[in-house]
């Protein structure tokens, strides 16, 4: 076989939402660029996570704010269509077609290489094309390592047997089981049981631990458990699967110290696995099949010419993050390649701080769970001085409009010696589009006697930020 050499300024090993990003910037910054691909361009996030999951649950969310209002509640006289609700999902996959991404890459003046890459050797990256060739990469000054992760599948007897749905079923699926196992109660768990259960499955979900989202502040899980048993889910906490098998009829059949729990499916979703077993880091003295390990500006301590952004350096697993990672990463390679000096600074256009100090996400359930920054325990944990504030968001006028009885819980960790925030978490119907004000609070560490000045407008759901800080004030 011929193998064939090309030479460029980067190379990113991986095409999702991070490594395009990554690619993007640093072709911006004039360094010529490849990208390798061993799927679909765009990666999980366009094809098999945050798109299609958040189409099939939007239909769901749309009837219940319509049932919460007086009024608008006796126009909803039907139930959701699900095929129409899956059909939709497909048009946010492009069917599962990354030609769109393909072409933004080319016209961005990004080469893309379709194989499956691996390390070999200090700025060398070996593609297994397609179509069988070989081509060697070689980078005059970066690779970033940008192959995200996994569906963890964890070491229950069986379960690996049953052939589980990962993530990638659970958002791709094209009906809805009659009965759906779900293990775990994180992020994904408790979005896909919410999506399904309304698009009629009768699902079951077990999770580990005392309570849901055990990441976020406890009202939140607490606040999610009680919607999806209102919904009819069956929700069992500290639940430990301890084996799987799938019978004859085709039930799979999850054992654990309460029972036996039958389904026709089992989703795991108990976390993820970094993608680097078999992207040749040990030809440049990494351990392969871990999470890559990164300084501030996403570089591989003691390989200068290698970054690890987005997923597969486990610091945030989130695509705002992992894209926020791609531009300061992207950043810092254009600088070091023009020669310049990269500032390592907090804050500084190099380093990923947010992904400490202020990452903001949303779950999607019902309620949302919109959080920013630390939480109490993380405050507690952290040893910050620190005061927490909460009010119920049903008593602000804005809410109370937005829904018949509106039910949610806003809570602040404020710093007590610098009288900034350290964290916020809405709980609560729309509550997605409140966190990027609470976020720019953090990040800008903006004081709360000057907080006091944004007033928000009445009657909005924005005004429970005034509720907080009269809370605080005392
Ligand atoms: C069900 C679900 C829902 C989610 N919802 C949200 C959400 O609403 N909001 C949010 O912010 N985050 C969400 N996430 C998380 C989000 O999907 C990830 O954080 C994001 O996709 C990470 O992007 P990435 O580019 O780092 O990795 P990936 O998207 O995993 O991309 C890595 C790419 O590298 C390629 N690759 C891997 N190995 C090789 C190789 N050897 N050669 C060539 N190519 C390779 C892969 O094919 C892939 O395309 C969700 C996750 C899941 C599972
Ligand atoms: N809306 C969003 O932004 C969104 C949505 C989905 C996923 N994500 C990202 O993807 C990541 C992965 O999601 P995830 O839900 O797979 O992981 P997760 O870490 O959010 O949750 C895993 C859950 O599984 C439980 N668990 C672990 N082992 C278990 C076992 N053996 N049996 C039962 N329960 C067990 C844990 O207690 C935890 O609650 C998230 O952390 C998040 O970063 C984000």
């Amino acid at each position: 076989m011929t193998t064939a050499e090309q030479e460029y300024d980067v190379i990113v090993l991986g095409a999702g939402s991070t490594g395009e990003n990554v690619a993007d910037i640093a072709a911006r910054g004039g360094l010529s660029t490849v990208l390798v691909e061993s799927e679909l361009v765009g990666g999980e996030c366009s094809y098999w996570a945050c798109m299609p999951s958040k189409a099939l649950l939007r239909g769901s969310e749309v009837l219940a704010e319509a049932r919460a209002v007086q009024g608008a509640a006796a126009a909803v006289t039907g139930e959701q269509d699900a095929a129409a609700t899956l059909d939709r999902r497909d048009g946010f996959t492009h069917h599962w077609d990354d030609a769109s991404q393909a072409e933004w890459v080319e016209s961005s003046g990004i080469a893309l290489v379709r194989g499956q890459g691996r390390l070999a050797g200090e700025k060398r990256v070996a593609v297994t094309r397609d179509d069988g060739t070989e081509l060697v990469l070689l980078a005059r000054h970066a690779v970033a390592v940008c192959t995200g992760s996994r569906a963890a599948v964890p070491p229950v007897e069986g379960l690996a047997d049953v052939q589980p749905w990962t993530p990638r079923e659970a958002t791709s699926a094209k009906e809805a089981p009659g009965r759906l196992l779900v293990l775990g109660g994180g992020y994904v768990g408790s979005e896909m049981a919410t999506a399904w259960q309304q698009l009629g499955s009768s699902v079951t979900l077990l999770q580990r631990g005392p309570r849901l989202l055990p990441n976020v502040e406890p009202a939140a899980g607490e606040a999610v458990a009680e919607s999806l048993r209102g919904l009819g889910v069956d929700v069992r906490l500290g639940s430990e699967v301890r084996a799987a098998r799938r019978e004859d009829g085709g039930d799979v059949v999850l054992t654990t110290a309460d029972g036996e729990f039958r389904g026709d499916e089992v989703l795991v979703a108990v976390g993820r696995a970094a993608n680097t077993d078999e992207i040749g880091l040990d030809t440049v003295g990494l351990e392969p099949g871990r999470y890559l390990d990164v300084d501030e500006s996403l570089q591989v301590p003691g390989v200068p010419w290698l970054y690890g952004v987005g997923d597969v350096n486990g610091r945030q697993q989130l695509t705002h993050m992992g894209k926020y990672q791609a531009r300061q990463a992207g950043a810092a390679i254009v600088a070091r390649a023009r020669g310049e000096q990269v500032d390592l600074a907090d804050w500084s256009p190099f380093v990923a701080t947010a992904d400490r100090r202020a990452t903001p996400s949303v779950v999607f359930t019902d309620p949302q769970v919109a959080s920013v920054g630390m939480t109490t325990a993380q405050a507690a944990d952290a040893g910050v001085p620190h005061r927490v504030v909460e009010y119920p968001i049903g008593s602000v006028a804005g809410a109370s409009l937005f829904a018949d009885g509106y039910s949610g819980t806003a809570i602040a960790v404020v710093d007590t010696e610098r009288e900034v925030l350290l964290g916020v978490t809405f709980v609560g119907s729309g509550v997605a589009e409140l966190l990027h004000s609470a976020t720019i609070a953090v990040v800008g560490e903006v004081p709360i006697s000057r907080l006091w000045h944004a007033v928000p407008s009445y009657p909005t759901i924005s005004e429970i930020w005034l509720r907080l800080l009269e809370t605080y004030r005392g």
